[in-house]
């Protein structure tokens, strides 16, 4: 059994985490933090644990995320997790980030988005958490960086055309659709009920929301080119999910029949990509509570662009259900253990 401890237990992909971990066959939850609810019973903050986790909040300088555990993972804010998870590394424990800290490889560019990097060592042993890309170098990490939710749901959608050069890597426009777990479960008035019910917004537009410099690092890496992106999020009113809607430009020439081949031939072995297919779209609620992602896509005759639509489930796919699947490939174990059942629907 592997042991596990979880760094902000008390938080959206905290809870996640621990849903996901408490039934895992292969893995003992040993420890969970949290500042505000120390010493409190985790399924008394979260009730729906009863019957399945018996520990107690601890702080997240407790000294069993050192020696007691074989695999952390850090569910903290940026910046936080950063201070919290390179002593671990350093002292030979693997770590699991889910925040944004190692994701940036040049911590220049990390630095321009965010804030100073207090451990940029660290950078150039951090693997980027995307299985259908990194997988082997997953496998020997000891620092994976969980990607970002929204730069889960478009880079899986692009890579297969990016990877064959199908599309004009100038072309690429992108509309994301998030629900309000997203942004974390304290308190802001973006996220009051009455702020965000029955309404629908587009926020940080203009190039400047924190996961273009992750979206455009990895994009450029899959197609060898640097690749500049327009990307706006969307807040929408229901609890959970991401629906990303991308429009680009095939190359001259490129036919259906190749857009169709690319995807299937890159995602044929793929345990939780799953095609719609040509023509069908994917829906948040189709994947709603699973690490699938699902992707779908049409191209428009009269205008000449290639719609690709692809749907996750941010705190799943797009946090812990990735962050798991992580570990699975970290320790040897079968990649879908603990994660392979049927979304949540409806
Ligand atoms: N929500 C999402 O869909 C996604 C989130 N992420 C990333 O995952 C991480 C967690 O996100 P999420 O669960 O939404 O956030 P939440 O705000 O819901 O939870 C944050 C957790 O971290 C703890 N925490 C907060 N500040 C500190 C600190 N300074 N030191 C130690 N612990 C702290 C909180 O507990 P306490 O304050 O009691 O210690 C809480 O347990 C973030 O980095 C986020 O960017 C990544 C992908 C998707
Ligand atoms: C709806 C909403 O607010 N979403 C968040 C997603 C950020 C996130 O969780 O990602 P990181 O791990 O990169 O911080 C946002 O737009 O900032």
């Amino acid at each position: 059994m592997l042991k596990v401890g979880v760094l902000g237990g008390s938080g959206y992909t905290g809870f996640e985490l621990i849903r996901l971990l408490a039934t895992h066959p292969e893995v003992k939850i040993v420890a969970v933090s949290s500042r505000a609810q120390e010493e409190s019973a985790v399924s008394e903050h979260y009730p729906a644990f009863r019957k399945f986790v018996d520990l107690r909040y601890v702080l997240p300088d407790d000294p069993v995320f050192e020696k007691g555990v074989d695999v952390v993972f850090s569910a903290l804010p940026h910046g936080a997790s950063m201070k919290a998870v390179s002593g671990l590394v350093e002292k030979g424990v693997r770590v699991i980030d889910l925040s944004a800290d190692f994701r940036i490889r040049d911590a220049a560019v990390y630095e321009q988005w965010y804030e100073p990097h207090t451990s940029p060592d660290l950078l150039k042993d951090a693997v980027y958490g995307l299985p259908e890309l990194y997988r082997r170098e997953i496998a020997s990490a000891r620092l994976v960086a969980n990607p970002g939710c929204y730069p889960t749901s478009i880079i899986l959608a692009l890579a297969p055309l990016l990877k064959n050069r199908l599309i004009e890597e100038d072309s690429i426009i992108i509309d994301s659709k998030s629900g309000v777990t997203g942004a974390g479960r304290g308190l802001s008035l973006t996220t009051h009920f009455c702020e965000v019910n029955e309404g629908f917004k587009a926020y940080k537009v203009g190039g400047v929301h924190r996961h273009i410099p992750e979206i455009e690092q990895e994009l450029s890496l899959i197609s060898g080119k640097e690749i500049r992106v327009t990307f706006t999020p969307h807040l929408v009113p229901m609890s959970r999910g991401i629906l990303s809607t991308l429009y680009v430009v095939p190359r001259e020439g490129v036919k259906a029949g190749e857009i169709d081949e690319a995807y299937r031939t890159m995602y044929a072995d793929e345990p939780f990509v799953r095609l719609v297919g040509s023509g069908e779209m994917p829906s948040t609620l189709q994947v709603r509570g699973s690490n699938f992602c699902d992707i779908g896509w049409k191209l428009d005759g009269r205008s000449g662009r290639l719609i690709v639509v692809s749907a996750i489930d941010n705190l799943t796919r797009g946090a812990s259900g990735q962050a798991v699947c992580n570990m699975n490939i970290m320790f040897g174990i079968p990649e879908t253990t603990g994660l392979f059942y049927v979304p949540w629907q409806p």
